[in-house]
């Protein structure tokens, strides 16, 4: 039975958590909101300013992707109105792409009754991000400890501890995940290897037994931080020093520029920690936006809508021209 219209809400996500590169990502409680329908011609509608520039044409990634599904399942619907609104920030790290890929993809698939399983999805998006840690996030929420093989992703989802809140820095300028990723060596050393594995087992450990304290010893890693640096002026001096200023660890979101610091919800001072991040980029003559976040418990949603459920326009800022 075919449902007609319907509403997707996705998290952001935050990947890597410092050592655990490609394989640790956290859902965060930003989000990105689809209103997909099966139409006789194929539109596109903006809510707010922040999807400016994004195509609106058939290359589009939302479009592509829903299109993957009805051809895994052996359907054909090639028009599609989509109609979209997001608080999450292009290209700066907070998963954009990985929260457009599973949003198509939970769209796409509740229209033609959810023919695909979960995991179904979480294997296409993988394949398609080519790394399982933001899509996992942003597909089942929480912590998603997870790898890909380069045919099968496996994952296990950590509930994020009660007190744990996430300070973002979101730098004005942008970062491609891929220019990010084409700074990292091709090859690392044992100890390095050793270094990253030891350290992301441990932050696994603290996250999942809530020991917020061995954060701090476990957030460290020489896997790709250390090579992305010079693309993120004031990195290096937030990964040191955060911990002095409150954080419970600090890193980089994703691939950036967004810096992550986590802290615990019951110490206080979150001023100090604040301005020190302010100040870090100010130095570098870099503008920021910073966000209180928390960790979103619930991946990504759907509902089905009917002739009196308020459009996206209405419930947000309003139609933008792309
Ligand atoms: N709603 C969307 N529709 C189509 N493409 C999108 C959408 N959101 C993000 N993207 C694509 O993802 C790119 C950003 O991905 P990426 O470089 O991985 O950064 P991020 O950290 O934000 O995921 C955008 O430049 C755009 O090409
Ligand atoms: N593990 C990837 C994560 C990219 O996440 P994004 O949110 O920046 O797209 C990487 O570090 O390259």
């Amino acid at each position: 039975m075919i449902k007609h219209k319907v509403r997707v809400k996705v998290p952001a996500s935050t990947a890597n958590l410092g050592p655990g590169f490609d394989a640790l990502g956290m859902a965060l409680n930003l989000h990105a909101w689809i209103d997909m329908e099966i139409a006789e011609e194929t539109s596109f509608h903006w809510v707010g300013e922040q999807l400016k520039g994004i195509p609106v044409d058939k290359s589009n990634l939302i479009y592509q992707v829903a299109q993957m599904v009805f051809d895994y399942a052996g359907v054909s619907h090639p028009e599609l109105r989509i109609t979209m609104y997001s608080e999450i920030p292009l290209t700066r790290g907070l998963g954009s792409s990985a929260s457009a890929i599973i949003g198509a993809l939970a769209g796409a698939n509740a229209l033609i009754g959810g023919k695909l399983s979960q995991d179904e999805l979480f294997q296409i998006a993988t394949k398609l991000e080519k790394h399982p840690d933001n899509v996992g996030a942003s597909l089942f929420g929480g912590i998603v400890v997870a790898f890909w093989d380069g045919s099968r992703a496996e994952y296990i989802r950590l509930e994020p501890d009660v007190h744990l809140e996430v300070l973002v820095a979101i730098p004005s300028f942008q970062l491609s995940t891929e220019k990010a990723r084409n700074v990292l060596p091709q090859q690392i050393t044992l100890q390095d290897a050793v270094y990253n594995l030891s350290h992301s087992s441990l932050l696994v450990a603290a996250l999942s037994t809530g020991n917020l304290g061995m954060i701090k010893h476990a957030m460290k890693d020489r896997l790709h931080q250390q090579y992305r640096a010079a693309l993120i002026p004031g990195m290096l001096e937030i990964l040191e020093r955060a911990t002095d200023h409150g954080a419970l660890g600090a890193a980089l979101s994703g691939a950036g520029p967004t810096m992550l610091a986590l802290f615990d919800s019951r110490n206080e001072n979150k001023a100090e920690l604040e301005n020190f991040l302010k100040q870090t980029f100010m130095k570098e003559s870099i503008e920021i936006e910073l966000l209180w976040l928390k960790p979103s418990l619930e991946g990504v949603s759907v509902t089905n809508l009917t002739e009196s459920s308020p459009e996206l326009q209405d419930l947000f800022k309003g139609e933008v021209k792309a």
